[in-house]
């Protein structure tokens, strides 16, 4: 594609050099430079993507888009305002537009998103649709499995991953669209059918300053649908949200349990592996039983299920396509081999997330809950205490450890956590070695017991002093187990 092709839709602040260039490849990191490729320059939270033209053009940059005043020979220099704004742009033209083809399902909220896009893919594929699905856990073009590194990737990434689907017969793709991505600018220039608001509780307030410009960056999704806007009625940011949305020209549709919605469910029934209830629509009634246990759960159905009615997909698809979801890697994941007592997974790391998931547990647990759980370094601080808080108000006994420190000193974060526990009459342990809290936690368990291990889900990593080990909760537990004779 030609450079001045590129350029088409940009606001040009400057242009130097010729924009006659083939450009075969474009990027945002110079490491990943080849012959012909056009080089955007991010300033970035870390370091800053201008500091690096002169390595993009030793690997064959021939143009760069710049926002700042660049004065280098051997290129064409592109000048404007914003260029993340520009690669989104960019991305979307040099990857010919695929959200203006692909069925694009976006699904935003601080919690459940995961959970809800594994729904809608299920229904989708039931109803003979060949969905793609980008986020958190991985990203799939049909069964085809693809390392995900970011929940919703930057823009180049995804317009790329979008026009592969396509090359792939792949119809449609329901993603994950986190508020990063939308403050960040990733998903800019895409063509959403349908938005998807699952709820609003604190997290990220490392990143968005306040709660209010947490929820402002996630209503941008709602400005980028056709479709239907589909908002959980019973979240009071939800409502807020209807309110502020209205005027726009894509209609609503709402779900909830406790608010009169447009898709709503009763008679809801728990059990330690199922959730069952009966789902009310405009159209259609009928009884849905899930493989996958928790209150939030029905709250993630119902999401599904409204996106999919919004699409005009028939009653017996959805409950054909909930029903044989076998439960989310990660999400309330029970890991079978224990039978005296069980040994749970999730990927709670948010207040509101473990506060319900504990809740969930509480709920069919026959002796005590032990609590294995810690927090992220080098993200919201202020969530620590109040996570600290919710663990020891729900557990038998809490094993604080750590969960991905990063950057961050291990201890100081455990005793960030503390200073929450110790607010409650809950009886906590403090042992930084994940692999020896999950220990003392299988050591401590009796017969009907559960053991919830929290915080990385589905991860398979985990990340001290910014360096990257091996680390599954799951497999952890299993071998710690073995070597304890517990199993
Ligand atoms: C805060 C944030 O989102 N940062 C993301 C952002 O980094 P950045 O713009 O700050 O980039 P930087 O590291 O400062 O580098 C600046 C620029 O220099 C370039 N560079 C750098 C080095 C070099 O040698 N050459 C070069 O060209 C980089 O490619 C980059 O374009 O762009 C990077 C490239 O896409 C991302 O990897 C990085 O994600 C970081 C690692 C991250 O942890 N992001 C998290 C917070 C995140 O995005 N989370 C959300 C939500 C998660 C959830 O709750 O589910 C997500 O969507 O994943
Ligand atoms: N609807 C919900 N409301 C509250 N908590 C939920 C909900 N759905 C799931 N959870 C809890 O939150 C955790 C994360 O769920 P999920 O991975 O679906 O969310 P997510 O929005 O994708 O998270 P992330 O922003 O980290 O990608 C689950 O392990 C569970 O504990
Ligand atoms: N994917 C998300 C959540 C990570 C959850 C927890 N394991 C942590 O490391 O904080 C992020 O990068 O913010
Ligand atoms: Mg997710």
């Amino acid at each position: 594609m030609l450079l001045k092709e590129l350029l088409r839709d940009l606001e040009i602040e400057g242009l130097k050099g010729s924009d006659e260039l083939s450009i075969e490849a474009t990027t945002y990191d110079s490491r990943k430079v080849v012959n012909n490729s056009l080089f955007i320059c991010i300033e970035g939270f870390k370091t800053d993507g201008h500091l690096y033209i002169k390595d993009a053009i030793k690997n064959g940059a021939v143009a760069v888009i710049v926002q700042k005043d660049i004065d280098i020979e051997g290129v064409t220099v592109v000048k404007v305002k914003n260029t993340r704004k520009a690669m989104a742009i960019i991305a979307n033209d040099f990857y010919h537009r695929p959200s203006g083809t692909l069925a694009l399902i976006g699904v935003t909220g601080t919690n459940g998103k995961t959970s809800t896009t594994y729904m809608i893919k299920k229904i989708l594929e039931a109803s003979g649709r060949k969905p793609g699905l980008i986020g958190t856990i991985s990203n799939w073009i049909g069964d085809e499995k693809i390392d995900a590194d970011r929940t919703t990737p930057e823009s180049l990434d995804l317009q790329k991953l979008f026009r592969k689907m396509l090359e792939n017969e792949i119809d449609s793709c329901v993603m994950e669209v986190s508020s990063h991505s939308l403050e960040l600018q990733r998903v800019e220039k895409c063509n959403f059918q349908v938005g998807v608001f699952t709820n609003l509780t604190p997290d990220h307030l490392d990143f968005h300053p306040t709660i209010i410009d947490y929820r402002n960056a996630k209503k941008k999704l709602f400005h980028k649908t056709e479709l239907y806007n589909i908002i959980n009625v019973d979240d009071e940011h939800g409502r807020i949200i209807i309110d502020e949305i209205n005027s726009l020209k894509t209609p609503i549709l709402t779900f909830g349990v406790n608010n009169k919605a447009d898709i709503s469910a009763k008679n809801i029934v728990m059990t330690m592996k199922t959730v069952s209830f009966d789902m009310i629509t405009p159209k259609y009634k009928g009884k849905i039983e899930l493989n996958i246990p928790g209150l939030f759960t029905v709250y993630n159905a119902l999401a599904a299920i409204a996106v999919t009615y919004a699409m005009g997909i028939e009653f017996k698809y959805i409950k054909e396509g909930l029903e044989c979801m076998k439960g989310i890697a990660g999400r309330l994941e029970a890991v079978e081999e224990f039978k005296d007592f069980a040994v749970i997974i999730d990927y709670a790391h948010t207040p509101d997330a473990l506060e319900n998931v504990l809740k969930s547990v509480r709920g069919f647990v026959e002796n005590k809950l032990i609590t294995v759980f810690g927090c992220g370094g080098d993200r919201d601080r202020s969530k620590r205490a109040v996570m600290g808080e919710i663990a020891g108000k729900y557990s038998d006994l809490t094993i604080i450890t750590s969960d991905n420190p990063r950057s961050e000193e291990p201890m100081q974060i455990l005793t960030m956590i503390e200073d929450g526990i110790s607010r409650t009459a809950g009886k906590y342990h403090v042992i930084k070695d994940r692999k020896e809290a999950i220990s003392f936690a299988l050591k401590s368990a009796q017969k009907g017991d559960i053991i919830l291990i929290a915080g990385k889900g589905h991860e398979t990593y985990q990340v001290i002093n910014n360096n990257v080990f091996e680390f599954d909760d799951k497999k952890v537990a299993l071998e710690v187990a073995r070597e304890e004779g517990l199993l």
